[in-house]
């Protein structure tokens, strides 16, 4: 083991105590060790490693917090001049830095990231989740597990969820949520008052994983299990110490968890006892086909693990589309000519089917115009800031060696704000990913808002399918405005509007 990894395997021993007890008396016994261990962690971090081979150029700035303040800081900024360009230009595509307590390499060319996505052995490459997120996805999460548990999720996931044939299941629940939730939040409203998007869209993409992964359809169960995600989620986004005591971010998340895991076991043995009757069926929604399907090995998974991957699937689902489709609409509002090229996208295909008529797959397939302001939104306001990893054994890259236990980090603004990348890059151009005769292609690994290789996101088409039916029914149903055309961008791992995008809605049958 080298010292990164004594010194985070140290860390997380004396977080992991913090985090499960709460008593005073050991408090007391706990903080005077964490200022030992504390201490001990700054000399040892700040200490040489002994390095077979050459490392990237770079530095790692300060102990410890090293330059984490100017990577987060570029991150938030689409400034091509930031501190990604100036390491480029001092230290090439790949280059060593410290950043949130892990050397880390950041790579920053095609070849770098396709290296970095190559996790095809859990012995080498590994995906890193920081431990607060390892809490709180809990111990039977299959996204922070390896190796063959991990494949073996995958792959039942995927026949069971992105399949082509479960999404044409999906397909018309979610228009008829679209529909639904237009008529009940956006037409209601649409008296010129102000009202915030963001919650809108929240709402919309809350429901449908309800309905589609939880199988809850009962708008009683979905407002009692909303404020308790709320608070899980902010146990991701808000920094944090990882302290189960009561005040602490921290504690109200895990006891957050908990109250989420109670709702969600409640609808598992209510779904059991429904099949069990013949009042379900055994694909009607994700929560049916992991009470019913084994996966590959002929296992069944345990309510414990059912509850946990629900929860991740939640988790991971919720804030990235409806950050998404936000983030959306704030670029359609700022430029009109966009707006038109949907219309007329939008109005085609409504054109040759009857009113109230069901989208096709095909149909949805066909929005080639929707999908590239999708992609453009999510080049110009990435909801996955940065992919890490971290090396399980000192791996040779051009020429360089990246030790055991250091971080591999690939920044998404690093690639999709770079100019010579794409071109002009603050300017929102869905012409980009698209030509008037069908999608422009794009250099491999040069733009992954999905993710790639082993842990491609699996929610990638019940994504891109949310967002194009709901802004298929949105557009043809209400005209809105932004109240602030200015609104800035706040970013907290992914992009918010700082307002939460007012905007004022009218009625208007735009086709
Ligand atoms: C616009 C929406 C979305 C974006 C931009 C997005 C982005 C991503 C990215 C970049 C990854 C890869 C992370 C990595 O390599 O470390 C990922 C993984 C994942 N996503 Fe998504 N996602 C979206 C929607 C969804 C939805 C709707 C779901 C499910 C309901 C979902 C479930 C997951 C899961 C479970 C993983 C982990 C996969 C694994 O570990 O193998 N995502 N997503």
């Amino acid at each position: 083991m080298n010292t990164l990894q004594n010194v985070s395997s140290e860390f997380y021993r004396v977080s992991d105590a913090f985090a499960s007890k709460g008593s005073g008396v050991f408090l007391v016994f706990i903080l005077s060790l964490s200022t030992l261990a504390f201490a001990s962690i700054i000399l040892r971090v700040s200490s040489t490693d002994r390095v077979h081979g050459r490392l990237p150029p770079g530095s790692f700035g300060f102990p410890f917090i090293g330059e984490s303040i100017q990577y987060y800081a570029s991150q938030k900024d689409m400034d091509a001049l930031g501190w990604f360009k100036k390491k480029r230009e001092k230290y090439g595509p790949l280059f060593k830095s410290r950043v949130d307590g892990f050397k880390t390499i950041l790579l920053d060319s095609p070849g770098g990231w396709k290296f970095m996505y190559s996790e095809f052995d859990e012995n080498v490459i590994r995906v890193l989740y920081p431990p607060t997120v390892r809490d709180l996805t809990g111990p039977d999460s299959p996204i922070i597990k390896h190796g063959r548990v991990h494949r073996v999720y995958k792959s039942f996931l995927l026949n069971h969820f992105s399949g082509v044939d479960v999404v044409h299941r999906y397909i018309p629940t979610i228009g008829k949520v679209a529909v639904d939730h237009i008529n009940s939040l956006w037409l209601s409203r649409s008296d010129n008052s102000e009202v915030k998007a963001q919650e809108l869209l929240q709402e919309f993409t809350f429901s449908i994983i309800g309905i589609l992964i939880l199988g809850i359809t009962d708008s009683s169960v979905l407002e009692d299990l909303r404020p308790k995600f709320e608070e899980f989620v902010n146990g991701f986004v808000r920094v944090s110490f990882r302290l189960n005591l009561p005040g602490f971010q921290y504690h109200r998340s895990m006891k957050a968890r908990s109250q989420i895991h109670e709702i969600l076991q409640r609808s598992l043995v209510k779904r059991r006892a429904e099949l069990e009757e013949g009042k379900a069926t055994s694909t009607q929604d994700y929560l049916s086909v992991m009470l019913t399907h084994s996966n590959e090995d002929g296992y069944f998974y345990r309510d414990a693990e059912i509850r946990d991957i629900m929860l991740n699937l939640l988790w991971a689902g919720f804030e990235s589309t409806a950050t998404t489709m936000t983030m959306m609409m704030m670029h359609i509002s700022r430029n009109p000519q966009v707006y038109d090229e949907l219309i007329k996208e939008h109005a085609g295909i409504a054109s040759k089917k009857a009113e109230g008529e069901a989208l096709t797959l095909q149909e949805l397939r066909s929005m080639k115009y929707t999908w590239a302001v999708m992609q453009e939104t999510l080049r110009v306001s990435p909801s996955s800031a940065d992919i890490n990893r971290v090396a399980m054994v000192d791996l040779e890259y051009k020429g360089f060696t990246i030790p055991k236990g250091y971080r591999l980090t690939a920044a998404a603004g690093q690639s999709q704000w770079n100019p010579d990348r794409f071109p002009d890059p603050t300017k929102f151009d869905p012409s980009r990913f698209v030509t008037k005769t069908g999608t422009r292609s794009i250099e491999p690994y040069i733009f992954f808002p999905f993710g790639s290789g082993l842990r491609h996101c699996p929610g990638y088409e019940l994504a891109r399918i949310n967002t194009m039916t709901l802004f298929h029914h949105l557009l043809r149903n209400v005209k809105w405005t932004m109240v602030y055309l200015e609104e800035k961008c706040r970013y907290r791992f992914l992009f918010y509007p700082e307002k939460g995008l007012p905007i004022r809605i009218t009625k208007c049958k735009a086709y």
